[in-house]
């Protein structure tokens, strides 16, 4: 456990679950009391008032919007309402022909606020939807929404989804005609340490997402994010989607590997065309904090130690480094490539696209290499620690097989790991050295 120590001091701290209203008993029996002393106001008076107290008290602690409890790692969303319902038509509004309408979940988040960029950009209509949970640094999240609004149009909703209200009230206002699917709890070894956030975005949320768009009607085509930690312990390589994925290493795979067949399901009782990417430890700009060239990143500018991790017998970890633009191409050449769902009134009426998908740069590149690469980009030599691989859901190496999504997407990437670490180190350095001036 002790080399979870520095790998979690990367993470925010959990806040306190939301609060509900109690009524505050010593108040009451205080009134009371003092209606008794008071004999005059007779009993029935007295209960009539707490009564109608009570109720003013609920009315005045009411929002004037819907008001959303909230799972997972933060407290209360609110939403609705006028000048809101027109913030999202405006956002949903597709400004290019035979543009589509797309629900992106997980839009404040890296991949997220990357993909609703590039879909406004070429003229889709994009409502973005983030519960904005404090997994890291939400100020970061904050200033992708902010960049998002500012620069493209594109509003996220601050809201959760597995709240089916919430979702059933966006398919109201707007006919999305699909949804990329990004939301989740990310993050391999975190896992470890709360694993009902796992279960509550990946596992609760996605299901709470099919219920709703599977009673839509039409019903959209989904894309939506799986992982490459599916293939688990398996060493056939490069991982082809033909091959075993029954042997996660971490509850993050194991949530992700359920996600692809409650997909499986819905796409086969209720006609929803689905396609699960499997994306490939993804890099860049604006990435995440808790992933290792972010971190190390962070501790080399610092001067403080970084752990490398080391397989048995000093073997070398790898990971297929996939770059964040690529990635990008991917997702919206799978909503491109996507056929309409077959189903209405939750019924299929036939069947439907099914489709799980590589997207992986299909050239991996071992930790020390990543490391070194960042040495001579931040002109500092990093303080190495070699270690021995914790067994904390890490998998000693990955690689994609990336031949299927030639085939059906058309994917190339084009970035090697050098190129797009040098972009991701010139964000970092504007970010956090002068804030304003990083943009998409
Ligand atoms: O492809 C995915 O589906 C996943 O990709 C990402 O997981 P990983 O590939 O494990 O990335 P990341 O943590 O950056 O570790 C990178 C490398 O550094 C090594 N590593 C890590 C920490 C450390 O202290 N030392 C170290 O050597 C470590 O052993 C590894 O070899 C996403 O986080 C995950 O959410 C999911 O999307």
């Amino acid at each position: 456990m002790a080399s979870l120590k520095p790998i979690l001091s990367h993470i925010d701290n959990i806040p306190s679950t939301p609060g509900k209203f109690k009524a505050d008993k010593s108040s009451l029996y205080y009134l009371h009391h003092r209606f008794r002393l008071h004999s005059t106001v007779p009993r029935i008076t007295f209960w009539s008032l707490v009564f109608l107290a009570l109720i003013s008290l609920f009315f005045f602690m009411s929002p004037p919007s819907t008001t959303a409890p909230r799972r997972g790692l933060r407290t209360t969303a609110s939403y609705g309402g006028s000048g809101w319902e027109n913030q999202v038509k405006a956002s949903a509004k597709i400004r290019s022909r035979n543009g589509h309408s797309v629900l992106v979940t997980g839009a404040a988040g890296f991949v997220g606020a990357h993909a609703s960029l590039a879909l406004k950009r070429r003229g889709d209509g994009v409502v973005g939807l983030d519960n904005f949970n404090s997994y890291y640094d939400i100020s970061l999240k904050k200033s992708r929404k902010s960049q998002l609004l500012d620069r493209a149009g594109v509003f996220v909703v601050d809201g959760d989804i597995n709240d089916a209200v919430l979702l059933r009230k966006l398919f109201g206002i707007v006919h999305f005609t699909h949804v990329l699917h990004l939301a989740a709890q990310a993050g391999v070894r975190y896992a470890m340490v709360n694993p009902n956030s796992y279960i509550k975005s990946n596992v609760d949320g996605f299901v709470n997402l099919l219920e709703v768009a599977k009673s839509t009607n039409p019903q959209p085509a989904i894309v939506w994010a799986s992982s490459s930690s599916v293939y688990g312990l398996n060493t056939k390589v490069p991982f082809s989607e033909k091959d075993r994925t029954d042997q996660p290493a971490s509850l993050y795979a194991a949530t992700k590997k359920a996600g692809e067949e409650i997909a499986h399901t819905y796409n086969h009782i209720y006609g929803l065309s689905i396609t699960g990417l499997r994306f490939f430890t993804v890099y860049g700009p604006w990435g995440r904090p808790d992933m290792a060239y972010f971190f190390f990143t962070k501790d080399i500018l610092k001067r403080r130690p970084i752990s490398i991790f080391e397989g048995a017998q000093h073997t070398t970890v790898a990971r297929d480094f996939t770059y964040i633009d690529d990635i990008v191409k991917g997702c919206l050449s799978a909503l491109d490539t996507a056929k309409k769902s077959t189903g209405s009134g939750g019924k299929k009426k036939g069947e439907a696209q099914f489709r799980i998908i590589n997207l992986g740069n299909t050239s991996p590149v071992s930790v020390n290499k990543l490391v070194s690469i960042l040495e001579k980009l931040l002109k500092v030599k990093a303080k190495k620690k070699v270690v021995l691989m914790p067994r904390n859901g890490d998998v000693p190496f990955t690689h994609a097989n990336i031949s299927l999504a030639r085939k059906e997407l058309g994917y190339r990437p084009t970035t090697d790991l050098e190129t797009g670490l040098k972009k991701f180190v010139k964000w970092y350095l504007d970010y956090y050295g002068t804030k304003k001036k990083s943009a998409f």
